[in-house]
């Protein structure tokens, strides 16, 4: 049954609500055959309970590499057995994101920009919907440009902001605007940030990330094919985005949170920032540097999850 129809019947169907994920479709019922394209999946061809039902945690990103890479961490902290060498991509049948399962760890890229993660989230939340996976918390760990703080720095959203640093995402839906909020959960958050405490070489921060639709003009940098601005504006316009809470700038947390929110999935954005924006616009790090970057929110998500877990106290 999908529980959004089930909304009004008690507690102990809300105690179902919040466990489950929740789909926000009422048409999803009643099709035979629910095929997650992009993901090379379907409820009738897969056994998706089997597959995916034991999943607690869910980590996305941009890139397919490192979501491979992360796989591979996982398996070693969480010490299963196996060579983590040789997991393998669900995903194989398309080339449009990559998925691995590592115990109940899923590890799946998700492209750049909002377009591109959106679909994915549309059917990673079919997938755990029909997996009937419960109490799922789901990661985006990803890189930013860094707002007033040092390259290296780990933000964890407080809030996923837009261009005019409001706490929301818009929708085009059959030519009109939805709006739907972009509110993470406030407890993930901390939690994170306790961790990081926890850890060596992991400086982090909670701040506001802005959540833009271009890496270049869109992100108010001077260094595209484009650029419509002066100087002087695009440090009048990080100005204010430091003033409205603005730590990082990336390109997809709002639809990420949004989504998230809406089917009742506790989520949290850590991404770490390459440079600080108000310093330049360029990523001049070395490749050395920036892997090891890259792997400060692994690091920080693995302990949490090790934590969760128990593995740790
Ligand atoms: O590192 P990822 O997760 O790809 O995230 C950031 O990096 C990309 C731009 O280089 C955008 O997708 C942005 O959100
Ligand atoms: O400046 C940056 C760096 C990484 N990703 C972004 O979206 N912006």
């Amino acid at each position: 049954m999908t529980p959004i129809l089930l909304n009004c019947m008690g507690s102990e169907h809300n105690e179902f609500i919040k466990q489950h994920v929740q789909v926000n479709n009422p048409y999803l019922e009643g099709m035979e055959e629910d095929i997650l394209y992009h993901f090379s999946l379907s409820n009738r061809t897969h056994n998706l309970p089997e597959m995916f039902g034991d999943i607690k945690f869910v980590c996305v990103g941009g890139s397919a590499n490192r979501m491979k890479a992360f796989a591979q961490f996982i398996h070693q902290e969480l010490q299963l057995p196996g060579n983590p060498k040789e997991i393998t991509d669900i995903c194989e049948g398309t080339d449009r994101y990559c998925m691995y399962k590592v115990g109940p760890v899923l590890s799946i890229s998700h492209g750049m920009g909002v377009p591109s993660i959106s679909i994915m989230l549309h059917e990673l939340i079919k997938l755990l919907h029909h997996a009937q996976s419960r109490d799922v918390v789901v990661f985006r760990l990803g890189t930013s440009g860094g707002v007033g703080l040092a390259p290296g720095t780990v933000v964890i959203t407080d809030k996923a902001v837009d261009y005019s640093f409001r706490a929301q995402f818009e929708q085009v839906v059959l030519g009109k605007v939805i709006t739907r909020s972009t509110e993470l959960d406030e407890g993930v958050a901390s939690e994170l940030l306790q961790c990081s405490s926890e850890l060596q070489n992991i400086p982090s921060v909670i701040g506001n990330t802005m959540c833009t639709s271009d890496f270049y003009e869109g992100q108010g940098r001077l260094d595209g094919a484009l650029c419509s601005f002066s100087r002087a504006e695009k440090l009048e316009y990080l100005r204010k985005a430091y003033e409205a809470g603005v730590r990082n700038i990336e390109m997809e947390s709002t639809v990420f949170a949004a989504m998230c929110r809406v089917c009742g999935l506790k989520a949290a954005v850590i991404c770490v920032t390459l440079l600080n924006r108000f310093d330049g616009d360029q990523i001049t790090s070395t490749h050395d540097v920036l892997t090891e970057y890259q792997q400060r929110p692994q690091v920080l998500v693995s302990h949490f999850i090790k934590k969760r877990l128990g593995l740790i106290v």
